[in-house]
């Protein structure tokens, strides 16, 4: 059972506050989108206005790439977006960091630097291992408790998200509750039940449609974007050599042989594309799967207007939809086509759950609203779609509760 903010009693509380702030960065080395802060507004401003005493801790990008930059930024917005100020402190476990957060009163917020500065926190742990880290040693001894609401994280074993909860009594935030409540009840939502799979991640997405077709929990899995090409190819279809030699740059030449797979046991519940979109003289071509392979430098960028009807068929039957990945590169408003019209039919079924970092920008882009759902996490949404158990969830479950007020 995984307590809430309802359950904390926070005046007078010091809060460490996981949230996942991962976002687009400047080449200036700052904030480019405050979505994911937005997000977390909430959780903050509750635990604020009720008293509580806040150290924000949260991870911007991985080693070596050009978004691992410091927090400073995120702090700044962050104090627009509450509306007061927030502090920040450039060390994350130091007895700089500690002297900050242990100088709070009711009501004050401060930002601690990125996690993964330090090596630990981009390792991954089981539990009891993560409780033995300097992050976790270091902050212990100052904070009174610990607010989860970094969802987006949640399929990491990292020390910020399961070695704090092993030590403090541990909360879920306002988004981590909203997410597990919706994500975490896919077996209860209305059947037909369709699965659109799209997108770039070609082996997380034949994860997914193996695990939902073998539960039982999709009626239908449509497939677009790189995924559908793939499924094409294992279909038997020749894509030409642009389409092919991207899916093997990729890596992916091997997801082919599980498409196959998979279409020799679930076929009658898969649907693949009837036809695609190519460049062809800087123009949008549509050519149907006949008419296929493209020219040589042709490649598969979205689907066309022929799938498109086809999909729009199964939709309109279906009770509940699951969407990840965009349908075709919406970045380039000749095949955003597929996407917006895809994801616009979505909003019409009664229950619309769409996930992933790439899937919310195409849909701000494209000014797509209306659904029941937008998970904040890509990842860690799949994830779940799947019914499997998230690590930074299972320790929440796990973590000790807080001592009674006379104890
Ligand atoms: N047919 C295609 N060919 C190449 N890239 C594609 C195609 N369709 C979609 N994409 C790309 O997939 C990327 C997003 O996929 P992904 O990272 O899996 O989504 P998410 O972050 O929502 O899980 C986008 O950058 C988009 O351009
Ligand atoms: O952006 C995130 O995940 P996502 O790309 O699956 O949405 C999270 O911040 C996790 O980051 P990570 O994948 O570097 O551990």
């Amino acid at each position: 059972m995984i307590e809430t903010l309802d359950d904390l009693d926070v005046e007078g509380t010091t809060v460490g506050v996981r949230v996942d702030v991962n976002s687009p960065i400047d080449d200036d080395g700052t904030l480019a989108d405050d979505a994911r802060l937005r997000a977390h507004v909430d959780t903050l401003s509750e635990l604020l206005d009720r008293g509580g005493r806040v150290a924000v801790l949260a991870h911007q990008g991985r080693p070596g790439g050009d978004d691992f930059v410091s927090l400073e930024s995120h702090a700044d917005r962050l104090s627009e977006l509450l509306d007061r100020p927030v502090g920040y402190v450039d060390a994350t476990f130091t007895a700089a960091a500690r002297e900050a957060v242990s100088g709070l009163a009711n009501g004050d917020c401060v930002v601690l630097e990125n996690t993964r500065f330090y090596s630990e926190e981009y390792m991954e742990f089981d539990p009891e291992r993560a409780a033995r880290t300097h992050l976790v040693e270091g902050l212990e001894s100052v904070l009174d408790a610990y607010v989860n609401d970094a969802f987006a994280a949640a399929h990491r074993s990292q020390p910020s998200l399961v070695g704090l909860p092993t030590v403090l009594p541990s909360y879920a935030g306002r988004v981590m509750e909203s997410e597990l409540d919706v994500l975490g009840s896919i077996e209860e939502t209305g059947e037909p039940r369709v699965y659109v799979l799209g997108g770039a991640k070609v082996p997380d997405s034949i994860d997914v449609a193996w695990s939902v077709l073998e539960k039982g929990l999709a009626d239908h899995v449509l497939t677009a974007g790189v995924v559908g090409n793939v499924f094409l190819i294992a279909d038997g279809v020749d894509l030409g050599d642009a389409s092919s030699d991207f899916i093997y740059d990729q890596g992916y030449w091997d997801e082919i042989d599980r498409a196959a797979d998979l279409l020799d046991a679930y076929g009658d519940r898969i649907a693949i594309p009837r036809d695609v979109a190519v460049d062809r003289g800087d123009d949008r071509h549509e050519l149907g799967i006949n008419a296929l392979p493209p020219g040589d430098e042709e490649a598969a960028m979205d689907i066309g207007e022929s799938t498109l009807d086809y999909y729009r068929r199964i939709l309109a039957d279906a009770e509940t939809v699951i969407l990840n990945g965009p349908a075709g590169v919406f970045e380039d408003e000749r095949f955003e086509t597929g996407t917006r019209q895809l994801y616009s039919a979505a909003t019409d079924i009664p229950t619309s759950i769409v996930g992933g970092g790439d899937t919310a920008s195409a849909l701000r882009r494209l000014g797509i609203d209306g659904f029941s759902h937008v998970s904040t996490g890509g990842g860690a949404a799949l994830r779940m779609l799947t019914a499997e158990s998230l690590p930074a969830v299972t320790a929440l479950e796990n973590a000790p509760q807080q001592p009674a007020a006379d104890d």
